[in-house]
């Protein structure tokens, strides 16, 4: 029994806060709807009272028009209200979702590290707290869930109501319609929420259709190339279907069970009607109270109805226990935006102490025992085959993920006991797929020191990386905005976009930022581009550490140090000469990429 208590009220306590989650939205149109369903809510009974004034006034020896015209004001007060209130309640919800989108994206970006973003459990509590999901025929998401708990508390007042006033001429009849009325109803929507919960396990299967149909977006080009699009389309079909079929296949036994429900209903309908009839057979109910009984009869009725609330409430809990778990999790963390500004403090010695790392979830380490200096001004380029781990280098570095074995020190301080965000301000890094940011040309360079902005040094850092503010692909300047699908935007080549992307590393450097990474930075870049690059931009940089990943040993070969990365240790390293002299996996990748030329010269 205890229990029992115990889940009646964390049931009361979680429907609570459903409601609470309409405070996300803007306070005009959440009163409005809660206007709109008070008037929903009062209708019925008044328009049962407003029934039997009509009755009364046709049986008067001078028929009256108010009561018909009161009538005719409330009916038409009903369907208004029932139009407006779709319509606010979507209002309500989408701005609700938008504010939980919004707070479980700062719950995502506020770790540390991005190992959370690999984990599964992860995904599948942002997806569902954050993301509209849509089954048996609608879409749901904990925006609909709250405006549906409103919808449910309204509809057991407007019952509340009825059952009060029908309680006026037939007590026993009114309480036991209500308890039957409020069984029935808790039943079905057990049995519906049962199967809601049984279809809502499948996260999993529902990631596959997402992928594909993003996949439809962002692989266009291809697809279109190698004419994938009947492939693509069969892939989608397939997933979907697979993710639907348990709808169908666990609603039928739901429907099946339900026929005593029905059963149960049509004797209380029975009664309902029959419990005044005979009284007004009998001579003790006039014809105008009949009227007003069976119409507040019909209203008590109407709590029995399972609308779409249920399931989007259902829905609506998993997502907000979703919600609540990554709040735990990660509500304590560092909130983001209080990365401090650079400090222009001086290029640090880094030392990667015999580490040892393997990503969560795979069997394999990517290094085991590395050791590796990063002296303080010098320029080191790191080199290796595919999965070598140079990217997973430069995330160690940046402290995105933590040496499973080892340590890495700056200045001698052990990273993982430094402000990660003070670290981090001390470096600039250009990834591999670094960020398109749907913006200005300006913000696009001018992002990596955010609130020192200076357009002259915008500027400086865009010619350095090879642009220029005035070339035609900039029609309007550092003003143009980058986003092809936005008004007004344009879009660059793979290699202008680089020479942002590059030009805002420089930004960084400028502003302070002393510890530059650049992961492929000549990637997309022209044959003059790439050949220029060193002097353009590394020299440019000189006094800073540099760390270079390239598969291109053109843009290597001038760094103070080349390491070659093997079997998550360090192979090879010193300069270009050097690791030519030495005759080992650098000289063999040198030679593999320069032989086509020298034999096209021979
Ligand atoms: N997020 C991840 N989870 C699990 N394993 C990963 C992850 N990222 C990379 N790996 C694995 O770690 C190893 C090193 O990958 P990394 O991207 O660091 O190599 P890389 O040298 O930069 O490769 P490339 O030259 O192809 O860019 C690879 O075996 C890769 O499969």
């Amino acid at each position: 029994m205890p229990q029992a208590g115990k889940a009646v009220r964390s049931l009361i306590v979680e429907r609570i806060r459903l409601l609470r989650l309409l405070g996300r939205s803007s306070s005009g149109a959440t009163l409005g709807l809660c206007a709109v369903h008070l008037l929903a809510a009062v209708t019925p009974p008044l328009t049962a009272y407003a029934a039997s004034l009509v009755v009364e006034a046709m049986n008067a020896p001078r028929p009256a028009l108010v009561p018909c015209v009161v009538l005719g004001v409330l009916l038409l007060v009903g369907e208004i209200s029932d139009q407006g209130r779709e319509g606010l309640a979507h209002v309500v919800a989408m701005r609700v979702e938008a504010s939980v989108r919004s707070a479980v994206r700062r719950l995502a970006l506020a770790p540390d590290g991005i190992g959370h973003l690999e984990n599964s459990d992860f995904a599948d509590d942002a997806m569902r707290s954050a993301d509209r999901d849509s089954a048996l025929g609608r879409s749901r998401s904990l925006g609909s869930a709250a405006t549906g708990q409103l919808t449910i508390m309204f509809r057991v007042l407007s019952a509340l109501a009825s059952t009060a006033l029908l309680a006026a001429y037939f007590p026993v009849l009114a309480v036991a319609l209500l308890v039957v009325a409020l069984f029935i109803r808790s039943v079905i929507r057990r049995q519906w929420t049962a199967l809601a919960k049984s279809l809502d396990a499948r996260a999993q299967d529902q990631r596959m259709v997402y992928y594909l149909s993003e996949l439809a977006v962002r692989g266009a080009a291809e697809i279109r190339v190698f004419g994938l699009g009947d492939w693509l389309a069969g892939r989608f079909r397939g997933a979907a279907f697979a993710s639907a079929a348990p709808t169908w296949r666990r609603m039928w036994p739901v429907l099946r069970r339900q026929w005593w429900t029905v059963l149960v209903l049509a004797v209380c309908a029975v009664a309902a009607l029959a419990v005044p009839a005979s009284a007004a057979l009998a001579g003790t109910l006039p014809a105008d109270r009949l009227v007003a009984c069976l119409l507040l009869a019909v209203s008590l009725f109407a709590i029995t109805a399972m609308g779409q609330e249920a399931f989007d409430i259902e829905y609506g809990l998993h997502a907000m226990r979703a919600l609540d778990r990554l709040t735990d999790r990660f509500g304590t963390a560092a909130a983001v935006g209080v990365v401090p500004r650079p400090t222009g403090s001086a290029p640090p010695l880094i030392r990667f102490e015999n580490v040892g790392f393997t990503y969560p979830g795979a069997d394999r380490p990517v290094f085991a025992g590395l050791t590796l200096t990063l002296r303080p001004g010098e320029t080191v380029a790191l080199v290796g085959e595919n999965g070598a781990g140079k990217t997973t280098l430069v995330k160690l570095l940046c402290g995105l993920y933590r040496p499973t074995v080892g340590r890495i020190t700056v200045d001698g301080q052990d990273l993982a006991t430094m402000d990660p965000h003070a670290w981090r301000a001390r470096i600039g890094v250009l990834f591999q797929d670094f960020i398109r940011y749907p913006s200005t040309l300006r913000d696009n360079i001018a992002l990596s020191a955010p609130g020192q902005q200076d357009d002259d040094a915008v500027r400086a850092a865009l010619r350095a990386a090879g642009g220029d503010d005035r070339d035609p692909a900039f029609p309007a300047g550092l003003d143009t905005r980058l986003w092809a699908e936005g008004a007004d935007g344009v879009d660059l080549s793979g290699g202008q976009w680089q020479q942002v992307a590059i030009a805002r590393l420089l930004y960084a450097r400028q502003a302070g930022r002393h510890l530059l990474v650049l992961d492929e930075p000549t990637a997309h870049l022209d044959m003059s581009a790439e050949a220029d690059f060193y002097r353009r931009v590394i020299r440019s940089v000189s006094g800073t550490t540099a760390i270079l990943v390239s598969h291109r040993l053109s843009t290597v070969r001038h760094a103070d140090r080349i390491v070659l990365l093997r079997d998550g240790q360090v192979a090879e390293r010193g300069t270009h000469s050097e690791l030519l002299t030495l005759d080992g996996g650098y000289a063999r990748f040198f030679r593999l990429q320069a032989e086509p030329f020298q034999e096209e010269h021979r």
